[in-house]
């Protein structure tokens, strides 16, 4: 377990998974949801925190729900490529997955998956996930990605997603279906599990009672996966706790309608950086017009 501390905020990143658990704001205040029942050893994931979805997401494929990356131990990459930095940046960690044997096995392609987590300015995070073929017998691969990020939330129901009215989204719940949302913004009911297609790159999600607007930029990674289990599923899974999806909310950029393909020696980058903005964030301030708005320097 890897912690560090930036200008009064932390996050801690397992080397398990290469999972982010927390995300500490400057009054100490968790901003990241993990279960009270997360098993923090293989071969599940941890439930909580940002998991990394790759070389699959959900059963886009015939590998496990959502890939091996996240239950895979990952090292620290002592000497990673360079990666134009934020000289704001106080606080990052470098890590690494290679297959091995046995993952070749099931996914016969040799990669190197480098994942920067960084702490900026203003508390802000960053995940940046560098992906190389590495193949030696000129074989292309694809595959679909998610950073299934857990947002800590008051209540759901007192929460608001924009960003996402009036996209296109596959519902995992009616055999992955395709229909446009309508409305204003995304509120919450009862299960959800849809994959909103060509998504923004600036997501909000607005919890009135915490008065906290998180603001989610992707790069690289098309798509955005919305998911909260509600009751039954919540009682279904073993390390969930029973009432805990009321204060949780999955809100994942992805790549996921389109999987990526890389030739031998190609990288892709996919890209998202985080941050908790006090609520007097108003409705609208996803335009583009408008976004000097949101201060994301990282
Ligand atoms: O239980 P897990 O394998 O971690 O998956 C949890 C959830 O992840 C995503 O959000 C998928 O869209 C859901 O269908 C899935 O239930």
């Amino acid at each position: 377990m890897l912690q560090s501390y930036s200008e009064d905020c932390m996050k801690v990143v397992y080397l398990y998974g290469a999972q982010v658990t927390s995300w500490k704001n400057d009054h100490a205040e968790e901003l990241l949801f993990v279960s009270s029942k997360a098993i923090f050893k293989p071969p599940k994931a941890i439930r909580g925190g940002i998991p990394i979805c790759f070389p699959q997401f959900g059963t886009h494929g015939n590998l496990e729900q959502h890939g091996f990356a996240r239950n895979r131990l990952w090292t620290i990459d002592d000497n990673p490529p360079p990666l134009p930095v934020n000289p704001a940046i106080k606080s990052f960690v470098d890590l690494i997955l290679r297959p091995s044997d046995e993952d070749l096995k099931i996914w016969p392609h040799s990669f190197e998956f480098r994942l920067r987590v960084a702490l900026g300015p203003n508390g802000d995070l960053s995940l940046t996930s560098r992906i190389r073929n590495t193949n030696t017998d000129g074989r292309s691969f694809s595959y679909t990605f998610a950073y299934h990020t857990y947002f800590s939330v008051s209540d759901i129901s007192e929460v608001r997603v924009e960003g996402l009215e009036t996209m296109d989204y596959l519902d995992n719940l009616k055999g992955k279906e395709r229909f446009t949302e309508q409305g204003d913004a995304i509120v919450f009911e009862s299960e959800i599990d849809k994959v909103y297609l060509a998504a923004p790159s600036k997501i909000a999600i607005i919890d009135h009672e915490k008065k906290r607007t998180f603001v989610l930029t992707k790069e690289g990674l098309p798509d955005a996966v919305v998911w909260n289990p509600w009751d039954k599923k919540a009682k279904a899974m073993q390390d969930f706790g029973d009432g805990e999806y009321k204060h949780m909310l999955c809100v994942e950029p992805a790549a996921v309608e389109k999987p990526i393909t890389l030739k031998p020696g190609e990288e892709w980058k996919g890209r998202l950086a985080l941050s908790a903005v006090p609520s007097s964030y108003c409705s609208g301030q996803l335009d583009p017009l408008k976004e000097h708005l949101i201060a994301l320097n990282i």
